[in-house]
């Protein structure tokens, strides 16, 4: 791993742990030096960022370099803001536990740059739901407002952050930023009414003057050029060229409405920023008397207009003071000297109060009301050690700060590791590094310190001066090795110390404060009679700065020292409940200019930001440790024998693991509670297995857990199915059992019935006969005779045998009436015939009953008779059978009557024909003879030689 990342290197190392010469100084600059040139501004010290500032775009904070960075193992991409931030944020993620990230170094090294860096980072990479981008964006917007308040351009920084900056990201468990909370420190409120040469006010006073509408600033009563306002043109620098106020006002506008600015909210606002202007334009002129007065009530009309107070009261607040004597108020005008002092501790008192309530505003727009499961990564960007040529109140403070800040260092990374080792029994060699709590105490101290002694000095009856302070300081102080004053100095030291200047020896370097003003501004103090003012002031902003309460309120409120001090004891109390990361920035030139690298200045700030013993804890130590049972906790999947339980001591446990996945003896060793990895390596490719092994597991976990669901479905389906199919087979059985019971009362009621069946009808055989009955009628369906000569008949059962005759006769009655109905009128003549027939032969004559069933055909007799008077008579008979005679041929003397009989007797007169000439006779099969019928002289019937037989009759007679 550290060969792949040397590969990498292209300039010098990527991380300080893996210089040769790593106790050298020098090495550590010229390797800074080295990947500077190459604007390769950032390397690491294990994982500490060293950033140095490129005063320059480089191209390197892209969305894709973003992606690039999100979710890779730290070592593996060259260092960055954006790795560390990463880092934080998995960790935060993986452990749910807080984290911050420590951003120091001195004004202009690029601290705030970098807290914005991330900011924007977990903006872009977190994951986001569509509800919380409100959150992201007042996020990242509430930037630009706290820097138009709270950030000026100093002779070391163009965009100065004059107050420190705690900005906790809170989490949810999914890693959605989802709010924030903010705490601002130590606003610099002198920068309000005065400013060094080259710098400026903050910001936002020139944004307002270049960029407010012409109405705004109309309604504001204000001119556009800032030189016409003496707060803002005491640094002679009110345009500055790397500066756009015109653009940071619209960024600005625009932010105001994202968190959440009302217009009425503005209008306070603004109209508090101009009153802090009109106020620096008041001028007072001294009376006879001594005594201030204001000439031209101007600016203080204006002032009274915009904070909603009497223009007389406020005049006079500001020309004169209440004085409190033990039972009555007494009012006494102030000299010109005081009355400059109110009208600038007016002007510092709205502008400091005017900003705690901004932040506090954006907290409340950046609150996240549901407090659960969150856990925050906290970004400190705070003011770098500060050494000008004359440091006053605001230096002290900072650079107090600074030795605070350095203290946590010190005891989360050197003193915590070093006495960490020890208590694990840990082999080690200890590593010499400069303890500052000696410092921290000397400013800190109760009672002793210089803050206590600073406070004293501010309450204390009596005439008490910034002199007398010092020569407290001397008194109290004197003899710690790290102060010093003129007095105290040898004769070589005295020359560079003044008169009324103290000395510290911080930890990273001395410097010399100037006691001139300390009291003033420890005291901060408003005079009552100002402070009454504006609690009555119509201006709600104000209104909930300046609470009347306060008023009420007879205690001395803490000087401005004792707050700091307390403000930054809590501050601690924050971050060391937190797991830290640390960005230190490196400011590479004074001139502010891209590719100048000043090596006195970078070696100065090497030395001050501790970076050196960093390196040396870093490079003798261990890169990562962990409890047993974490550390089992998280790899213990990487082993068979731990996962997935491990059954005896974690240690033991661990040592198997470790064992499994092959670690040399020189990358780790066992302390008592912990084990302790040398090498990132070692952890990166143990963590990659487990990223590897993650995937596995989590598809064994989806697995089991669907397993389970499908099971506890199955189960309750199977549970189902038993319930319906015991329901089921209830209602089945039952229904068996219903019919089996009807079945055997049936039975019984049969049985009962059948031995009652021949008895008249009673309840014991009812059932019975009914069902014979109606059995046996539908069993006649099938059995009724089909036709008049069919005689069967259905055997009826005993109680059935006279409805059975009544129906059989009634079936033969309509048998017959349909057979009748059915017969035609030919055929009921045939039996007429038949009965005639009957009537005649029925009885006396044989063959009888043979003819009876054979119809009598019609054709088969026929009459034919000539036209002449020949008494002959053909009866012609069908012949069916070919071996019978054929046609009689008969004469009759009285041929009239017997045709006539003949037809009367067959009842049909169609069977008579008369014919002419000759007919046809059947003799035989296939034989036929001829009767010709002639006329002659006489009588007389023969046959002729063919066989034809001519009847001749008498001419007369025809
Ligand atoms: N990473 C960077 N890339 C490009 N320019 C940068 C970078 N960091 C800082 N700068 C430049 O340096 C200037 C000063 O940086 P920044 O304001 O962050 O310093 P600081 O340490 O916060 O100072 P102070 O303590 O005075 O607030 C920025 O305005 C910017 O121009």
């Amino acid at each position: 791993m550290e060969s792949a990342l040397t590969a990498r290197d292209r300039v010098g190392v990527q991380d300080f742990v893996l210089l040769d010469a790593y106790t050298s100084e020098s090495a550590f600059l010229d390797n800074l030096r080295k990947r500077f040139s190459e604007n390769l501004i950032y390397t690491y010290i294990g994982t500490l960022l060293v950033s140095v500032n490129p005063y320059q775009e480089l191209g390197i904070y892209t969305v894709s370099q973003m992606e690039l960075y999100q979710g890779v193992n730290f070592f593996e991409l060259p260092p960055h803001v954006y790795a560390i931030a990463d880092n934080a944020y998995r960790m935060m993620c993986s452990e749910l536990n807080n984290h911050f990230i420590l951003i120091s170094g001195e004004s202009g090294a690029g601290k705030t740059e970098a807290s914005k860096k991330i900011l924007q980072y977990f903006a872009v990479t977190c994951p986001m739901t569509e509800s919380l981008q409100i959150a992201r964006d007042r996020l990242l917007l509430s930037n630009p407002v706290l820097e138009a308040f709270g950030n000026a351009k100093t002779l070391r920084n163009d965009n100065s952050s004059r107050f420190g900056k705690y900005m906790d990201i809170q989490f949810d468990y999914k890693g959605i930023p989802v709010g924030g909370h903010i705490i601002s420190y130590l606003i610099e409120k002198s920068r309000v009414v005065y400013q060094n040469q080259g710098e400026r006010n903050f910001h936002i006073f020139y944004q307002l003057l270049e960029g407010g509408e012409e109405e705004l600033l109309a309604y504001l009563g204000l001119e556009r050029d800032p030189q016409l306002y003496k707060y803002l043109s005491q640094g002679h620098c009110a345009k500055e060229s790397s500066i756009n106020d015109k653009n940071d006002w619209k960024t600005v506008s625009s932010a105001f409405s994202v968190i959440d600015f009302t217009e009425g909210d503005l209008e306070n606002l603004f109209g508090i920023i101009a009153s802090v202007l009109h106020l620096g334009n008041i001028c007072f002129e001294e009376n006879d008397q001594g005594c201030a007065t204001i000439p031209d009530i101007h600016e203080i009309k204006w002032i009274a207009k915009l904070l909603g107070v009497q223009p007389s009261i406020l005049l006079e607040a500001l020309t004169h003071r209440k004085i409190e004597a033990k039972t009555e108020e007494v009012i006494c005008p102030l000299t010109l000297e005081l009355s400059v002092y109110a009208r600038d501790a007016m002007a510092k008192a709205v502008y400091g109060r005017t900003f705690t309530w901004l932040v506090n505003k954006i907290n409340s727009s950046l609150v996240n009301k549901d407090f659960t499961g969150k856990t925050v990564i906290g970004l400190l960007d705070i003011y770098g050690f500060e050494v000008f040529d004359k440091n006053g109140f605001e230096q002290f403070c900072i650079n107090y700060c600074n030795e605070k800040l350095q203290q946590l260092l010190i005891e989360r990374t050197l003193k915590a590791e070093q006495a960490e080792y020890e208590m694990e029994g840990i082999e080690w060699e200890p590593i010499q590094y400069f303890n500052n709590k000696i410092i921290c105490d000397l400013v800190e101290e109760r009672h002793k310190g210089i803050i206590s002694i600073l406070d004293e000095e501010c309450i204390r009856p009596g005439p008490a001066t910034d002199l007398s302070f010092l020569e407290k300081l001397e008194e109290k102080v004197g003899k710690h090795a790290h102060f010093q004053t003129r007095k105290l100095a040898g004769p070589k030291g005295r020359k560079r110390i003044g008169w009324m200047e103290f000395r510290l020896f911080h930890y990273a370097g001395e410097v010399t404060y100037c006691t001139k003003g300390f009291l003033e501004k420890n005291n901060d103090l408003l005079y009552r009679h100002l402070k009454e003012v504006l609690c009555r002031s119509k201006n709600r902003i104000l209104k909930e700065c300046f609470l009347v309460a306060e008023l009420e309120n007879r205690r001395r409120p803490p000087t401005v020292g004792t707050q700091f001090k307390n403000s930054l004891s809590s501050l601690l109390e924050i971050l060391i409940s937190k797991e830290p990361s640390y960005i230190r920035c490196i400011k590479p030139n004074e001139r502010k200019e891209p590719n100048k690298f000043d090596d006195l200045l970078v070696r100065h700030q090497i030395k001050y930001l501790g970076l050196m013993e960093h390196l040396r804890v870093r490079r003798a130590g261990f890169a990562y440790r962990r409890k047993y049972e974490h550390f089992l906790q998280r790899y213990k999947s990487l082993c068979p024998d731990t996962w997935p339980y491990w059954h005896g001591p974690p240690a033991e446990g661990v040592e198997r693991l470790i064992k499994y996945i092959g670690y040399t003896p020189e990358e780790y060793k066992l302390g008592r509670t912990k084990i302790f990895i040398r090498f990132p390596r070692t952890l990166f490719a143990t963590e990659d297995a487990f990223e590897f092994s993650k995937h596995q597991l989590v598809a064994r976990i989806q697995a089991t857990y669907k397993a389970c669901l499908e099971r506890r479905v199955y189960v309750k389906k199977r549970q189902a199915a038993i319930r319906l199919e015991a329901h089921w087979r209830g209602a089945l059985a039952r229904k068996v059992a219903k019919r089996r019971k009807w079945a055997v009362r049936t039975v019984r009621k049969f049985i009962k019935g059948f031995i009652n069946r021949n008895k008249p009808l009673c309840p014991d055989n009812e059932e019975f006969i009914v069902f014979v009955r109606k059995n046996y009628i539908l069993n006649l369906r099938y059995h009724v005779p089909k036709n008049v000569l069919d005689k069967s008949w259905l055997r009826p059962p005993g109680i059935l045998e006279n409805a059975s005759d009544l129906l059989r006769k009634m079936c033969i009655r309509n048998l017959v009436r349909k057979y009748c109905r059915g017969i035609t009128a030919e055929r009921k003549a045939l039996m007429q015939q038949k009965v005639v027939t009957s009537e005649l032969f029925r009885g006396k004559k044989e063959g009888y009953a043979e003819v009876l069933n054979q119809p009598f055909a019609n054709s088969r007799i026929g009459v034919s008779t000539s036209s002449l008077s020949d008494g002959i008579l053909v009866i012609h008979v069908s012949p069916e059978d070919h071996k019978q005679k054929g046609d009689a041929i008969l004469q009759c003397q009285h041929i009239f009557e017997a045709v006539t009989k003949l037809v009367m007797l067959v009842k049909r007169g169609n069977i008579v024909d008369v014919v002419q000439g000759s007919l046809q006779f059947y003799i035989g099969p296939g034989k036929e003879g001829t009767i010709v019928f002639d006329t002659g002289p006489e009588e007389q019937i023969y046959k002729n030689k063919n066989g034809q037989l001519t009847v001749v009759s008498g001419c007369g007679r025809k």
